[in-house]
Formats: C-alpha cells, sequence, structure tokens
C-alpha cells in the first residue's frame, strides 16, 4: 500500500517547535485529503493491523493524544488542562464514559462510598448519597468535563497507534466507523485510556448453537422487566452476575447463577461502615494477606458462614484485595443476592458443560433448564489489538509494570486506568501522567507551549447518549 508522503514526519522531533503546526490553523492547513480505505475491523469484530493504512486527514495535536473518554481519559485531559497542557480525547462512542452510560443496567450504584470514586479536583456534590446511581455518576462527569473544558472528539476508533521513531512521534489512526474517514493523529504524548472492561469476555460455550433462547452478554441488560416469569440462567458471579440475578428476582424472573470457582463475598458495610473503609483503614497498619484475613472473618461475622454450602465457597489461593490486585477478580460486595440466594430465589449452580436446546448441561450432570442466558462473564482490555510495536502493555492489555508503577511508558507513552483498582487507581494515574507530561511540555521551546486547548483541533461538541440515541 502507498503511503502519502507526510515529510514534516522525517524531521527530527527537536525540529518540531519551527514547524507551521503550533497555529492553530495548521491542522486545516495540514489536512490531507487522501483516498479513502474503509474497513477497519473484520467482520468478526477481530481488528486487523490496519497501521499502515492510508488516512483520509491527518492532525497535529499539540498536546497528549489520550485514547478512551470514560472517567481515565476524562480525567487526564483535566489534570493536564489544570496544568496548562492542551489534549486531544478520543473515543469510538457518541458520548464520555460510554461504559456507563451505554453498557450497564438500570439500577447499577457505586458501590464503594462515594469519595473514593471522585476524579481529581473536583468531589461529588454533596447532595449525593453515600452511593451514587450511575445516573448521578454520569452527570458529576458531564459536569466534570464541563468544568475543565473537555470536549472528546467522538466517533474516532483507534485501529491503530504506533511510535514512529524517526520522527520521535505518535501517530494515532484512528476511524469514524459511520462515515469510514479515517484520520491520524500526531503528537509526542500518547495517553492510554481505554479501560480494562473495554471488550466483553464470551465464553465459548459447548452446543452454544443448540440453546434455542435468546443469548446476552450482562453489558446489553438494562432491567429485568423483559424476563418477567422466566427462567433466566446468568453465567458468572461476580458484582454484575449477582446483581443482575438480584435483579431479575425483584422483576419476577428465576434466575440461577453459574458458580464454577471460588468468589469472595463481602458485606457492602459492616454496622453502616464501608466494608472497602474497613480495608483501606486497616491497609495503614497492616499487610494485605493480613487485612484479607480480618475481612474473610468479618465476611463470616456479618454474613453468616454459610456461603460455602450455598454453593458459594471462597478461592483456595488468596484473600479478596490480593485477588482483586494481581488477577483483576473483584471480591463481591453483596447489596442483597446473598437474601436470594438463602431464600431460594437465586439457584446456584455449577459450570456449565454443553447447552442444550431448553437449558444447560451441568458439569455434575445435572440438567437446568432456561428460557434465557445472561453472559455475565466479565470483560477484557483491547489495547493488543491497536496499540503496536510496543512491549510496555502484556498480551492481556495491562502494563507490564507493577502498580503503582505502571503509568509510564518509553518514548511518551502513557497509561490510565489499568491499575485494578478502581476510580481510585486510574485517579492516581491521573494526576501523575499529567504531572509528568506538563513538566515536559512546558520545559519545551517556549513557542509549543500553548496554555489553552485552543491550540488544539476543535472538539467535537459534546453530546450525551440520550441526545445522541433520539
Ligand atoms: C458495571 C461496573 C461498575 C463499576 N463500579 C465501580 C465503582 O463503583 N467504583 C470503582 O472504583 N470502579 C468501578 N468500576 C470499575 C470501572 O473500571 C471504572 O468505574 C471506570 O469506568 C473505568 O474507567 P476507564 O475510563 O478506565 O474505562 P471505561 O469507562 O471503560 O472507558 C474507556 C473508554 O475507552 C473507549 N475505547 C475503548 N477502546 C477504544 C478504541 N480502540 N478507540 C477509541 N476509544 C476506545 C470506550 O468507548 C470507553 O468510553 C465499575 C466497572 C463496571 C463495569
Ligand atoms: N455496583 C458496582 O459498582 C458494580 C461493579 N462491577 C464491576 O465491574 C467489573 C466487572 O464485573 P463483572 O462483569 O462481574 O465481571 P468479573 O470479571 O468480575 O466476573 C466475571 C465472572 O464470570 C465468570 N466466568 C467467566 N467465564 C466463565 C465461564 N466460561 N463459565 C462460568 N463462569 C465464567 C468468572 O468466574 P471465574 O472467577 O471463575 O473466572 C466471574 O465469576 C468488576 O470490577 C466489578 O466489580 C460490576 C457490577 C456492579
Ligand atoms: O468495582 C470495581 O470494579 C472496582 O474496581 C472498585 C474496587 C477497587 N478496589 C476494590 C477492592 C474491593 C472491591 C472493589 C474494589
Amino acid at each position: 500500500m502507498n503511503l502519502p508522503h507526510r515529510p514534516y514526519l522525517r524531521r527530527p522531533p527537536l525540529l518540531l517547535p519551527q514547524l507551521p503546526s503550533l497555529h492553530p490553523l495548521f491542522l486545516f492547513l495540514f489536512s490531507v485529503d487522501h483516498p479513502l480505505v474503509p474497513a477497519t475491523a473484520s467482520s468478526d469484530g477481530v481488528y486487523i493491523d490496519t497501521c499502515m493504512m492510508a488516512a483520509s486527514r491527518t492532525m497535529w495535536v499539540n498536546g497528549p493524544i489520550i485514547v478512551g473518554a470514560g472517567p481515565a481519559g476524562i480525567a487526564a485531559a483535566a489534570c493536564l488542562h489544570t496544568r496548562g497542557v492542551p489534549s486531544v480525547v478520543l473515543d469510538r462512542d457518541d458520548c464520555l464514559a460510554s461504559l456507563w452510560q451505554r453498557r450497564t443496567y438500570d439500577r447499577l450504584r457505586l458501590h464503594l462510598p462515594k469519595h473514593f470514586c471522585q476524579l481529581p479536583g473536583m468531589p461529588f456534590p454533596d447532595h449525593y448519597p453515600e452511593y451514587p446511581s450511575k445516573h448521578q455518576f454520569v452527570a458529576y462527569l458531564e459536569s466534570y468535563a464541563a468544568a475543565f473544558h473537555v470536549r472528546p472528539r467522538f466517533r474516532q476508533s483507534v485501529v491503530c497507534a504506533r511510535f514512529d521513531s524517526a520522527a520521535g512521534l505518535w501517530r494515532v489512526q484512528a476511524s469514524d466507523d459511520d462515515t469510514g474517514v479515517v484520520t491520524e493523529y500526531i503528537g509526542r504524548w500518547l495517553v492510554v485510556a481505554t479501560g480494562e472492561n473495554a471488550e466483553r469476555v464470551i465464553p465459548d460455550l459447548d452446543g452454544a448453537d443448540a440453546f434455542k433462547g435468546p443469548v446476552s452478554h450482562v453489558s446489553e441488560y438494562k432491567s429485568g422487566e423483559p424476563y418477567r416469569g422466566k427462567r433466566v440462567l446468568v453465567v458468572g458471579c461476580g458484582n454484575s452476575g449477582m446483581e443482575v440475578c438480584l435483579d431479575l428476582c425483584d422483576h419476577g424472573a428465576r434466575p440461577s447463577m453459574v458458580v464454577r470457582d471460588g468468589v469472595h463475598v463481602l458485606p457492602r458495610e459492616m454496622l453502616g461502615v464501608a466494608t472497602f473503609s474497613v480495608a483501606v483503614f486497616l491497609l495503614r497498619f497492616l499487610p494485605l494477606r493480613l487485612v484479607d484475613r480480618l475481612l474473610v472473618l468479618l465476611a463470616g461475622l456479618f454474613l453468616g458462614g454459610d456461603l460455602a454450602r450455598l454453593g458459594l465457597r471462597r478461592p483456595s489461593h488468596g484473600g479478596p484485595l490480593e485477588l482483586k490486585n494481581s488477577k483483576g477478580r473483584t471480591p463481591v460486595l453483596d447489596i442483597g443476592a446473598l437474601e436470594k440466594i438463602r431464600a431460594g430465589e437465586i439457584k446456584i449452580v455449577p459450570g456449565v458443560r454443553r447447552m442444550e436446546a431448553g437449558g444447560a448441561e451441568l458439569v455434575d450432570g445435572r440438567f437446568v433448564a432456561a428460557d434465557a442466558v445472561i453472559l455475565a462473564t466479565g470483560y477484557h482490555s483491547n489495547v493488543p489489538q491497536w496499540l503496536k510495536g510496543s512491549d510496555f502493555f502484556s498480551g492481556e492489555g495491562y502494563p507490564k509494570v507493577e502498580f503503582p508503577e505502571g503509568w509510564k511508558g518509553e518514548s511518551g507513552l502513557y497509561s490510565v486506568g489499568f491499575t485494578r483498582r478502581g476510580l481510585a487507581g486510574l485517579s492516581l494515574d491521573a494526576v501523575r501522567v499529567a504531572s509528568d507530561i506538563a513538566a515536559e511540555y512546558h520545559t519545551t521551546s517556549p513557542s509549543t507551549r500553548s496554555s489553552s486547548s485552543s491550540m488544539v483541533p476543535q472538539p467535537t461538541q459534546l453530546v450525551p447518549c440520550s441526545q445522541a440515541e433520539t
């Protein structure tokens, strides 16, 4: 494939300050029209290496290119803004925090107390409850983005990012899936903020095609209403599986939940105090393993000692925080599912051996009848699908370097939101990343500086999902 000739890219990075890129009009002057190359993802959703694709437009970004407009990307852009660094935030979707706006159920609430979930520089409103609803959380994110002038460029699905070592620059190709227009963003810094939940995990269940009912992923689930009176097999027993089962019960459905392995269930609160707050407090004095032991002990006291008998035995290796930090297996913070399990309204079943027309054969030989299947089987990172030529991320799409050092890679590469520590973890990353980039940004030649984001392309208008859908 012929690459468009872009002579300025061959210049060494040190010459960049002299480039006309520093003028806001540069983008438009240097936007190059190229023949369109469509198809950025194969039909089965697997990304193909499109790095060599000819872009229809090219944009120089005077500041970091941030991929992802979830809490991590927004927080990074906000922290940069407060340090006088403009940035461009790209997202494949058409609204910010699309995980929260589009891929979560109606009754969802934050399950950690709100002060652990606020982003840097702006607390939640005082009138918010201790555990804000997802609608409140999204409203907070919208006002956060507005307050820090973060206006993501939507419908920009990043299909490839590669460091051009000859130019000392990142080249990020993003495709508008509606129009097929491919834009190449070029800049000195790349911030990866696509998250731990970028893609759904869809297990390859034996005989899946034989099953006659609907099969969906929990990210499509809104409420139990369509399942009223139905037998639903929920595969997976993380927080999603548990809360969806609870919601199904509340809507008159009959859920069975597949628990194939051990799981840590903790009460969300003990005597009115958040278990998470207790853990954070204890961690100030005690090693993590000891805190984990205490948590399990306390959970036994507050939840009852019969969890294993209910089919919810604890993992044989690793405590709740240890498994969260090392494997990303989040302990379940119970908000009522346990009561329904005890009451027999949620049935616990072991792993699925194979699907059949009317349900599933289980690994213990039993059969569970089902009218529908909901896969609450989790998510995975998608970084390896689009970040090329860098070995900073593992094959699973997480920084190889352990927390808290995984925020900085090589050649201006950064990550925000891969700490396995939720919103608090990504806030920490965002502050570190922004401080580091700001120091570099402000020590380069004064002509490269821009005190406002006006030096970057005018971002598209922020569109709330609710509007975009109409
Ligand atoms: C149901 C649910 C509830 C949760 N509740 C809590 C909680 O209460 N407390 C807590 O601390 N944590 C919670 N978490 C953890 C969660 O990871 C964070 O809340 C948060 O959303 C992570 O933010 P993020 O920006 O890293 O990722 P995301 O919110 O997933 O945002 C990533 C963005 O990147 C975009 N993107 C992905 N790939 C591309 C691409 N190739 N090109 C362009 N854009 C792309 C996506 O569209 C998305 O908008 C929860 C997670 C889930 C799934
Ligand atoms: N209120 C809140 O704040 C909520 C927060 N969340 C968060 O969202 C994130 C994602 O949670 P969630 O969607 O529950 O995903 P998780 O990754 O936490 O859980 C996935 C579950 O699916 C199981 N699983 C995966 N594949 C199979 C299979 N083939 N057969 C049977 N079981 C399988 C896993 O079991 P195994 O462990 O054996 O692999 C695990 O129990 C977490 O961080 C969670 O805390 C989610 C919902 C609500
Ligand atoms: O809800 C999530 O997915 C989170 O990542 C929040 C979180 C961060 N650290 C934890 C430890 C125990 C339970 C939840 C979390």
